[in-house]
Parts: C-alpha cells; sequence; structure tokens
C-alpha cells in the first residue's frame, strides 16, 4: 500500500519546497483547505498534486468512509473493548437519533448536558454554597483525559471566564495540591473529582488528600464535593450524593471526553451558553468531516500530510507551535489524543505493525519556542515537520501591536524553515563584515541554513468557543483518519497498565512494608537510595 509512495518520495530527492511556488503560482490556493472557521495552509510541504493523489487512495483503499460512519453510527469500533466509540454524539445539538445496539443515546445526552447546565448555573450563582458562602474557586482533581482537555479549554478560553476561579490538580506530587491550595479558603472551595473509573490512584489521592484540608479548614465536604465518573457507586461510597455525580456512557473514551460531563469545570468557567458554542464547533466540524471531499477535508489531509511526513519520509516527530498563549497546553492536550491513540505496534488484528505508528508530538507556544528549541528545527540533523497555528487577532484590541509581532514572528518561521540560508549567501553576510579566509569560510559553515523544512499553519479568525470546538474536533478526526490507514485501534490504550501494574507492587516496598525481594538490581538500588534519604 505504501510501494506508490515510496516511489513518489524518491523522485522528491533534491526538489525544494520553494522552488514549487515558481513552479505554480497558485499552489497556495491549491494547497490549502478551509472551513468556515479554519484555514489549513500545507503547500509548505513537498506534497504535489500526484503525492496527494496517491494518498487521497488510501482513503478508499481501507474504506475510510465505511469507517466513518461506522463511528458515526455507534458501531463497535473500538473493537478490542467491544465498544462505540461515540464522543461525536455530546455534540450532535441538532441531529438525529444515534443508536448504540439498537438503542438511542441522544435522550440520555440531552438530559446529561441539561444537568450540567443547571449545577452550573446554581454553582455559578449562588444558589450552591459553601459553609463560608458563595462559592469563590473549584479546584477540578483528574489527570489524563479526565483533565488534560479541560484544563487546556479553560486557559484557551480565559476571555470568557465569568464564574469562580478554577484550578486543576492532576500530578499525584503533593506539590501540586499543595501549591494549588495554598491561599484557598475551605469554606468558599468546591471541589470535583473527575475519574472515568473512580479508581485512578493519583486521582482518589489528590481527592482523599482535599477532602481533609477541607475538613480540616471548617469547609463542608458533604455539600461542597462532586464528581463527573462512569463509577457512581465509586463516588457514593466516596461520600458523594447521587445528585451531584454526573455519569456518562462508556462509549465516551477518557481522551476523547471534553464535549460531555468531563467539559463541566470548562462550564463552570464560561458558563453553559459558552460552552455550547464550543458544542457547536465541534459539531460543525462534525458536519465538514462528513460531507467534504476527501481533497478538501481538514481532517483527512492533515491526516495524510501527517502521514506523509511521518510513514513516507520517516521523520519521527512533529512539533505543534501554537502563536496562541492561551494554547499553551493544546501541545499536552494532543500528546494524549494522538500519543495514547495511535502510538501502537499491534494493528487491530492482532498483527504487527508494519513501520511507523503515530509519530511523537511535542511543542510549545510561540514565540517562547523560538527561544527555545527552534534552533534544532533550524539546523538539527533531524527533520521535525512543524505546525504553526495563528488567529488573525487577539482578544486585546488594545494590544494589536502585541498581535502583529506575533503573527510576523509565525509567518517568518514558516518561511526560514522553509527558505533556509545557503552557504554563498553565508559567505556574503560574512564578507560584508569584513571577515577573510578560513575564518570567513569556518564562519559562514555555521551560519547556513538547509531550508527545505516542511510545515503546516492553521489560522482561524480569532480563539472564539466555536473556534476552539472545531479546533479539537479538527485533531480528534485526524487521529481517527491516521488510524484506520494504520490500521490501528485508535480507541484503547493498554500501553498505560504495565507501569500502573509495577507501581502497586512498589509502593509497598518503598514503604518499607514489603522487601525488595526479586527486584532488579537498577531499581532495588534505587528504592534503596530513595528510602535512605527519605524521610
Ligand atoms: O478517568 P480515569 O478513569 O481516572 O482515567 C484517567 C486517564 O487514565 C488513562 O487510563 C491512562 O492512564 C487515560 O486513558 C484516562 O484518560
Amino acid at each position: 500500500m505504501w510501494q506508490e509512495l515510496k516511489a513518489l518520495h524518491d523522485r522528491t530527492q533534491g526538489r525544494r519546497i520553494v522552488g514549487q511556488f515558481k513552479e505554480d503560482p497558485e499552489r497556495a490556493a491549491r494547497f490549502s483547505a478551509q472551513t468556515d472557521a479554519l484555514r489549513l495552509d500545507y503547500s509548505k510541504t513537498l506534497i504535489d498534486a500526484s503525492i496527494r493523489a496517491a494518498l487521497i487512495a488510501l482513503c478508499d483503499r481501507v474504506d475510510l468512509a465505511g469507517r466513518r460512519a461506522a463511528m458515526f453510527g455507534g458501531a463497535l469500533v473500538n473493537e478490542t473493548e467491544h465498544r462505540a466509540a461515540l464522543h461525536t454524539a455530546l455534540r450532535n445539538l441538532d441531529g438525529g437519533p444515534v443508536l448504540v445496539e439498537g438503542q438511542d443515546v441522544m435522550p440520555q445526552v440531552r438530559s446529561g448536558l441539561a444537568r450540567m447546565q443547571d449545577f452550573s448555573r446554581a454553582l455559578r450563582d449562588g444558589t450552591l454554597s459553601g459553609s463560608g458562602g458563595a462559592i469563590t474557586d473549584v479546584i477540578s482533581i483528574g489527570i489524563g483525559g479526565s483533565d488534560l482537555g479541560p484544563a487546556m479549554a479553560t486557559l484557551a478560553l480565559a476571555p470568557y471566564h465569568d464564574g469562580p476561579r478554577l484550578h486543576y490538580v492532576s500530578n499525584v506530587d503533593g506539590a501540586h495540591l499543595a501549591d494549588t491550595l495554598k491561599g484557598l479558603d475551605p469554606k468558599t472551595t468546591w471541589v470535583n473529582v473527575s475519574s472515568k473509573t473512580f479508581t485512578t490512584v493519583e486521582t482518589m489521592t489528590n481527592a482523599h488528600s482535599a477532602r481533609d484540608w477541607m475538613q480540616r479548614g471548617g469547609g463542608d465536604p458533604a455539600r461542597q464535593f462532586s464528581a463527573i465518573s462512569c463509577a457512581g457507586a465509586l463516588a457514593g461510597a466516596f461520600g458523594i450524593p447521587p445528585e451531584r455525580v454526573f455519569g456518562f456512557a462508556d462509549w465516551v473514551g477518557g481522551r476523547y471526553s471534553i464535549w460531555g460531563p468531563i467539559g463541566l469545570p470548562l462550564m463552570i468557567a464560561v458558563g453553559p451558553d459558552t460552552f455550547v458554542e464550543f458544542l457547536r464547533g465541534g459539531q460543525a466540524m462534525d458536519a465538514h468531516f462528513r460531507t467534504a471531499a476527501w481533497g478538501e477535508n481538514l481532517p483527512v489531509l492533515m491526516a495524510l500530510t501527517g502521514l506523509w511526513h511521518s510513514r513516507v519520509c520517516g521523520f519521527p516527530t512533529r512539533a505543534v507551535l501554537p502563536y496562541d498563549q492561551r494554547l499553551a497546553r493544546l501541545p499536552a492536550y494532543l500528546q494524549q489524543l494522538e500519543m495514547e491513540s495511535n502510538g501502537k505496534s499491534v494493528a487491530m488484528d492482532g498483527s504487527a505493525l508494519e513501520g511507523r505508528s503515530g509519530p511523537i508530538v511535542w511543542g510549545e507556544p510561540g514565540t517562547n519556542g523560538q527561544h527555545a528549541f527552534f534552533q534544532l528545527l533550524h539546523q538539527g540533523t533531524d527533520v521535525v515537520p512543524c505546525e504553526f497555528l495563528i488567529a488573525a487577532r487577539g482578544h486585546e484590541p488594545e494590544m494589536a501591536h502585541h498581535h502583529r509581532l506575533l503573527m510576523a514572528n509565525c509567518l517568518a518561521q514558516s518561511k526560514a524553515l522553509m527558505l533556509g540560508r545557503s552557504l554563498d549567501q553565508a559567505r556574503a553576510m560574512m564578507e560584508a563584515q569584513g571577515m577573510q579566509g578560513a575564518e570567513l569560510e569556518r564562519q559562514a559553515r555555521h551560519r547556513v541554513f538547509e531550508g527545505n523544512r516542511p510545515s503546516v499553519t492553521l489560522s482561524y479568525p480569532q480563539l472564539t468557543p466555536f473556534v476552539l470546538g472545531q479546533l479539537i474536533a479538527l485533531y480528534e478526526h485526524r487521529v481517527f483518519v491516521e488510524g484506520v490507514i494504520l490500521g490501528i485501534n485508535s480507541f484503547d490504550q493498554f500501553g498505560v497498565e504495565l507501569g500502573k501494574e509495577v507501581a502497586t507492587w512498589l509502593t509497598p516496598i518503598l514503604a518499607g512494608d514489603e522487601t525488595g525481594e526479586g527486584l532488579d538490581g537498577s531499581t532495588l538500588a534505587l528504592v534503596d537510595h530513595l528510602r535512605q534519604h527519605g524521610g
């Protein structure tokens, strides 16, 4: 299936991205696509019309249309766990019924959303209060998919906050909770525990410690706690009554769960109406993904460009570079979405995956990254395809000049990565500075930029709730398309289990309750060292 693309790749040897713009003045338009809110430019890559056609042919080879219909239609596409993957139903605001094993799930989705709206209104208007009066702060405890989405989106939508202050605690490192609690009043703080299973050790440890803190400080955990979980009975056993437990079905995967109850902390921060705008953005992207031709379809084009770079060109990583400070947590969010979904070496049918799985995703907001790792992006020996994100305007009209600088830097980086600087140009620069001979040659070589480094750019008018919804749904569908083409089940995550099991049996050894008999030498020595220096 990849032979033709490998052959096309061989034919790109020696070709320059920048040269393609000279050959085809319409290239930027021909190699971009858009929705009503997002524009994707993938023209700064070596993808040409025949490569694109071969990539698009992959979609039909793997029956992407059939798989897409199966996912939206509630089929058990998560075959290893025998579950549907129906996060799209959570944003199906104006759509028809969605059947899972013959049952329409939409009434349940609608009543779940209505409960979230009622609850968040009550918390925001003071109907629900703490022992010390109206709630000023909400701590949401969760980890992975029960944290990254809402934490990322809460930061992204900061200009829309008009509710209590939101704080997220995820790490089992007591420092995370301790630093968050500093300065908070236990009598006016609400604690929400988000855990699909209600057994995740990090979340439960933090939840118990937060409850102790509240009790010690005169707060009332019996009225100031809520839970978001599929395991209502466990939340009840923790002491949270059913009217404050928000459940959801097992067809919502953790990393796809921001659209439903797991998004409740975001709804508390920005209000139910703004949250619905966010859902509408996701819904608009679903409609685009379902109807746009492959060559105009943003999630498909993002997936195909990604597969071209990772699977065909062999670039092992991809940098996500939001030139948008409020998307600072997007790379971390995408690390879970993409790497937990597609970081696998076994295909859906149990056979060994041929070739590379999904790439390593990393990144930081611009312009900060420029002053850190962009050196490697421009001159390192590994090529790292870059994904730039930029808004046409910020939320601070009085600082429009900041935004112009931000945009200039974003566009400058993708252009510089593509253009590079030749040895002759570097020599001329050194000569102009009065340098000569061997020293000129040596200095010039350090200033050469190979260029021809690919990037794509996503641009949008402004980071609004609707745009954010489109963006997140775009990435979800991109992961789905990549997974289908690679033959991976993007909806399970068995790779996280082994480490958890080992941690469970190391904990009593570190506490001194069990001996380390049978441990490997390295782990045993580390245990000894930590115990020797521990309290
Ligand atoms: O919501 P839970 O059950 O606490 O799980 C949290 C996270 O842990 C994981 O299972 C990975 O460790 C994720 O898939 C999930 O989002």
